[in-house]
């Protein structure tokens, strides 16, 4: 069956967020006499439209990543396609069903790991499946599976503060892929790394999600990151925050950073991104 005809792993339509901004912030509001960030809030302060009218459709097994300028609304449309914010209209769908809070079959990896640091790393793992009461052998063959998969099984009984950077956030990813999550959302999850250890996780990452064949949307400032790891590239615009344009990404994955390097494809669709996201194109 083909992506076109399968229900989407995300479908997302016609879907408008606003905020309030402090008053604090907004001349506006100071000219309309409100005198504090409560007030503004509570009395509509500055409504401004975060996002506008986003259409998107995620296919089963896709990778797609989310860039565009600063503040764009990135973040915001990767809370509310995980339900962990609340929409203001239209409607998000995961594998068919209206997503009204975390759906149970999510993962998350988040640019600061999160990892709770008064447990060890096969703890950590043990924590994100409490909920789902395996008997004990079954989630040890679990946690075991998924320290393997991310190179940690020998830091099975480290604490958070005693692992590099990079193995914290290869232990978050073991941890979001503990509940086998059928989407995983990804908010810039290397972007606190040096740029060696960064390259290194990506290769290993994209290994690790070709594996677990999950959905993937990521959310990324660097385009070549963009390019190494997607099938689809949804380029987005500011004020208010929309899709601008869907780029295809037609290499085979997982791919390697060498096989890139030298692609002249590659580096077109790097400098199409590059452009629409300056405002150049
Ligand atoms: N809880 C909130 N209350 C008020 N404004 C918010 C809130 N969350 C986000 N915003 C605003 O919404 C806009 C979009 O923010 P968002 O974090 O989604 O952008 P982004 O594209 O992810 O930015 P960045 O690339 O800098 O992380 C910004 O103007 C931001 O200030």
């Amino acid at each position: 069956m083909s992506i076109a005809t399968a229900t989407p792993a995300i479908q997302v339509t016609g879907v408008t967020k606003t905020f309030s901004r402090p008053v604090e912030r907004s001349a506006r509001s100071r000219r309309r006499g409100a005198q504090s960030a409560t007030e503004a809030i509570t009395t509509g302060g500055d409504v401004f439209t975060a996002l506008q009218d986003i259409d998107l459709s995620v296919g089963k097994g896709e990778f797609v990543s989310l860039v565009g300028a600063s503040g764009c609304g990135k973040t915001t449309l990767l809370r509310m396609m995980s339900g962990l914010i609340a929409r203001d209209s239209g409607e998000i769908r995961i594998d068919g069903r209206l997503v009204n809070g975390v759906p149970s079959k999510v993962g998350f990896v988040f640019q600061e790991p999160a990892l709770l640091p008064w447990r060890s790393v096969h703890d950590n793992l043990a924590f994100a499946l409490e909920y789902k009461q395996l008997p004990p052998d079954e989630r040890e063959a679990v946690i075991e599976d998924k320290l393997k998969l991310t190179n940690l099984l020998e830091f099975r009984n480290s604490y958070p503060h005693q692992l590099s950077g990079g193995m914290q956030q290869r232990a978050g990813l073991a941890r979001a892929l503990a509940t086998d999550p059928e989407v995983l959302f990804m908010d810039e999850p290397l972007s606190a790394l040096d740029a060696f250890t960064r390259r290194r996780l990506q290769q290993e990452i994209a290994s690790i999600i070709e594996a677990s064949g999950a959905t993937c949307v990521l959310v990324t400032h660097d385009v070549d990151e963009a390019v190494f790891f997607s099938d689809r590239i949804v380029v987005m615009g500011a004020r208010p925050g929309r899709v601008t344009e869907l780029i295809d990404v037609p290499f085979p994955r997982p791919r390697t950073q060498v096989e890139l390097l030298g692609n002249p494809e590659a580096a077109q669709i790097r400098d199409r991104v590059l452009e629409l996201v300056l405002g150049l194109g």
